[in-house]
Parts: C-alpha cells; structure tokens; sequence
C-alpha cells in the first residue's frame, strides 16, 4: 500500500534530494516522482542510480511535441528503466501513438508506464475555459482528454481527485488514474485549485497519489508520509501489489 503514495522530489538539486531520501533508511524505499526541476539539475545518470538502488521511479517530464521528437526522446529514456512517465494528452491522439510505439521498442524487462496529463491540477473552470478557452467543464474536459488517450495507447491519464470517478467511467477500471493536488484536511493548498484529501482521491478510484509539498516541507517527512498511507490504509481498498 505504501507504494501507492508517490512522493514529488521536487528539489534543486541531487545533493538535497538524497539528504530527503536519507530519512527513509531503513525503511521500504518510497515511490519516487522526479520532475524536470531535479532532472535537469541531477541527469539521467541520477535517475539510473536511484533505479538501481530499489526506488520506484516516476519521471515527471510532461512531454509535449510534434510526434517524431516525443518518441526519440522516450527512445532516449528507455535505458533507464522508469516505471511511469508523462506526456501531455493535448498533444494529440498521433502523439501519444508515437510514444506507446518507442515506449514499447525500448522496453527491458518492464515497458514504462504512458501518463497523459489531462488539464493541471492548477487549472480551474475560469481558467479552463478564459485563458485556455476549451468550453465545458473541467470534468467533461478531462474524461474527454483520458477516453482519447487510451485509444491512443496510454496507461493512464494524471487527474485530479476530482475527475477520477469520471475517468474510471470514461475508459475502464484498470486505466490508470494518478492524481496530484493531494491535501491532508487542513494543509495549505498553495497554487494547487482541485484539491483533494488522499481519503478522497482513493475512495472516488485513484490507483496513485502523487504528494509533494505536504510530505517535502513537512518537519518529520516520513511521519506525514505513513499519516497519509494510513488514511487510505482505513479505507480497507483492495490494491494489487
Ligand atoms: O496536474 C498536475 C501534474 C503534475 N503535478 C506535479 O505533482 C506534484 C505535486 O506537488 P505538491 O507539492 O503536492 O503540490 C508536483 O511535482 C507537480 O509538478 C501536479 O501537481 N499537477
């Protein structure tokens, strides 16, 4: 179950990171999300490393391109080993096509997972449909953007815990549903807009939550961390590990 929990490395640096990953020793090693802040400061190699080490990786790139230059740069990450990896879904059905082919070419032992992110969980409705200008609801958005996606050949899509009930309908239950924007009750939601609790995320079908900030600057990492595994632990959701 702790697996289900994805911590957000977002970090400046490989040095601050590993001294977070240090108050894990002895521990099941965590689930680790690496953004392109830590990614572009650390490397490739660091991300191969910490693979090799035991850590579950989530390489958070949130590719977004023409279709050629996504899978040659998938083609690129493929040594490493990831478990999942982002692209945007508003890049399109012959993108995310491009994507699952190069992801399946470079495949070791375990093909890396396809998320498309669906709308950030820093959109709201007003910016949805203002500055962005897509019209209808973020929901109605989302599921649309995951339905195409899986006909495209993504595993999953990034939501919020808002939508997952509507993409768990839209597509199918094993269709992976990941979800950012997680708050414990009371934990301040700084630039995330559709929030939710970890109880929330897991009881409406979340497979993955994804917690950066509540767990990274929190005095006692590890103790937030396990707080939140427990609350979905309660929920007595059946996983397979
Ligand atoms: O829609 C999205 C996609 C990705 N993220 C990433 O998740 C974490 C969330 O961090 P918090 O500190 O818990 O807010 C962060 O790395 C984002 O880049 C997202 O929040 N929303």
């Amino acid at each position: 179950m702790h697996n289900r929990v994805i911590i957000a490395l977002d970090f400046p640096a490989a040095q601050m990171a590993e001294q977070f990953l240090d108050h894990w020793r002895g521990e099941q090693k965590p689930f680790i999300k690496v953004g392109y802040q830590l990614f572009y400061s650390a490397g490739p190699q660091w991300i191969a490393k910490r693979k090799e080490e035991g850590y579950p990786i989530f390489l958070d790139l949130k590719l977004h391109d023409i279709p050629n230059t996504v899978a040659k740069g998938i083609e690129s990450l493929g040594r490493l080993g990831i478990d999942f990896l982002t692209i945007h879904a508003s890049g399109g059905r012959t993108m995310i096509e491009a994507a699952r082919l190069a992801a399946e070419a470079t495949a070791g032992r375990e093909r890396m997972k396809l998320l498309a992110v669906t709308q950030l969980t820093s959109t709201d409705q007003q910016m949805l449909n203002e500055e962005i200008g897509i019209p209808g609801t973020v929901e109605e958005c989302v599921s649309r953007y995951a339905q195409f996606a899986q006909k495209a050949g993504a595993d999953g899509v990034i939501c919020s815990g808002q939508e997952v009930s509507r993409v768990k309908q839209a597509t199918s239950p094993s269709f992976l549903a990941v979800t950012p924007g997680i708050r414990p009750l009371g934990k301040d939601v700084q630039d995330q807009k559709r929030v939710v609790t970890p109880a929330r995320a897991i009881r409406d079908g979340a497979d993955y939550l994804v917690v950066g900030r509540p767990i990274t600057r929190s005095a006692d990492p590890v103790k937030s961390f396990w707080a939140i595994v427990e609350e979905i632990q309660q929920l007595g959701v059946g996983f397979d590990e």
